[in-house]
């Protein structure tokens, strides 16, 4: 469950002055989620998420977060609106948090999944990425090559702890990593974290994207290898090259990957895989024993990471041409 700050009523209310979004009936936390505090609200008006900014959330980024939520809804993405505050501010403090209110949007994210559901992901990002080309703001991704190696410096003394072997594997997998990582593919806004959680779906039709708190500028067909990761590994860990094909066939009926992205796809896979082994071994490690938050398996992520090292080329994810 992650709720990390309780609120009250009384500070609730007062919070909502600030807004225009009617009367409040009723709120309760949310227990899904790692990263924030989120609640559902009910006013007389219509239902509401709220979000209190935690830990790995820096408030200087917010104007980046909830103005791309702006953006990308007036281009006609489906994803939530942030509301704003009578001053116009898109967020305000609760409860010593960075606070905003943003719309429900309707919809439940897929506990099993299937490669038309992939398809579906491929075109919603692709045209996510399209869409976010004019955007204003930039910010740089805090969990690329730098910020991995930040995390691991925390973590890499204990981390065989989690498995005997793990510090030498991982030290020279970031190595690895730091000489080959491209430099000039296509980048712009990417989403940064669409996994399965964050899609939300009416029946077989994708509905929206939701939490944009790990979007920032990077290479277009990095977000493409995370949802190669989350998306298209089986529950006993066997790579699903079906949905895989189908996520990538998708993403190219909208944005066409060019012969570069293809062949970096692989090493891309790997950074993505590593960046999300590195920040569940960093929680698995540090988070306190009885905290409000289910911690999510690091070795999950090196089983993937293992899996792309052995990939020759871009043509074992189902794509025709490498
Ligand atoms: N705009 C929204 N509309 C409907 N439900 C939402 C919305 N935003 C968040 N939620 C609900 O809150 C949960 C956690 O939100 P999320 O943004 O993924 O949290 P975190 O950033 O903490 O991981 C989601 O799985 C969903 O159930
Ligand atoms: N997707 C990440 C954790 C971030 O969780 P989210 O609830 O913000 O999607 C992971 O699986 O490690």
């Amino acid at each position: 469950m992650a709720v990390y700050t309780e609120i009250n009523e009384v500070d609730l209310k007062d919070f909502l002055k600030a807004y225009d979004a009617g009367e409040l009936m009723s709120f309760k936390g949310i227990t899904e989620g790692v990263e924030n505090s989120n609640f559902l609200l009910h006013t007389d008006r219509e239902a509401l998420i709220l979000t209190l900014y935690e830990k790995r959330v820096d408030e200087g980024d917010l104007p980046f977060y909830l103005g791309l939520m702006e953006h990308l809804a007036e281009q006609g993405l489906s994803c939530p609106l942030p509301l704003p505050r009578h001053d116009g501010a898109l967020y305000g403090l609760l409860c010593g948090r960075p606070a905003a209110l943003i719309s429900f949007l309707e919809g439940m994210w897929l506990r099993k999944s299937e490669a038309k559901h992939c398809r579906e992901v491929g075109v919603a990002m692709a045209k996510m990425h399209l869409a976010g080309q004019d955007f204003a703001i930039r910010r740089e991704n805090a969990l690329s090559l730098k910020g991995w190696v930040d995390l691991w410096d925390k973590s890499a003394a204990r981390a065989d702890e989690v498995e005997a072997g793990l510090e030498d594997e991982i030290t020279n997998e970031l190595a690895y990593l730091e000489d080959h990582w491209p430099v000039d593919l296509p980048e712009g806004v990417i989403h940064a974290d669409l996994f399965p959680d964050n899609v939300f779906f009416i029946g077989d039709e994708l509905s929206g994207l939701i939490d944009f708190y790990f979007a920032c500028n990077d290479f277009f067909a990095y977000d493409l290898a995370i949802c190669l990761n989350a998306w298209c590994f089986e529950k006993d860990g066997a790579f699903n090259v079906t949905k895989a094909r189908a996520l990538i066939e998708g993403y190219q009926s909208v944005r066409s990957l060019s012969a570069a992205e293809v062949e970096a796809l692989p090493l891309l896979a790997r950074g993505s895989a590593l960046r999300f082994f590195l920040t569940r071994l960093y929680d698995w490690l540090m988070t306190p024993e009885g905290a409000m938050v289910v911690k999510k398996d690091p070795l999950e992520y090196l089983r993937y990471l293992r899996f792309h090292r052995s990939v020759k080329s871009a043509s074992e994810y189902g794509l025709v041409k490498a």
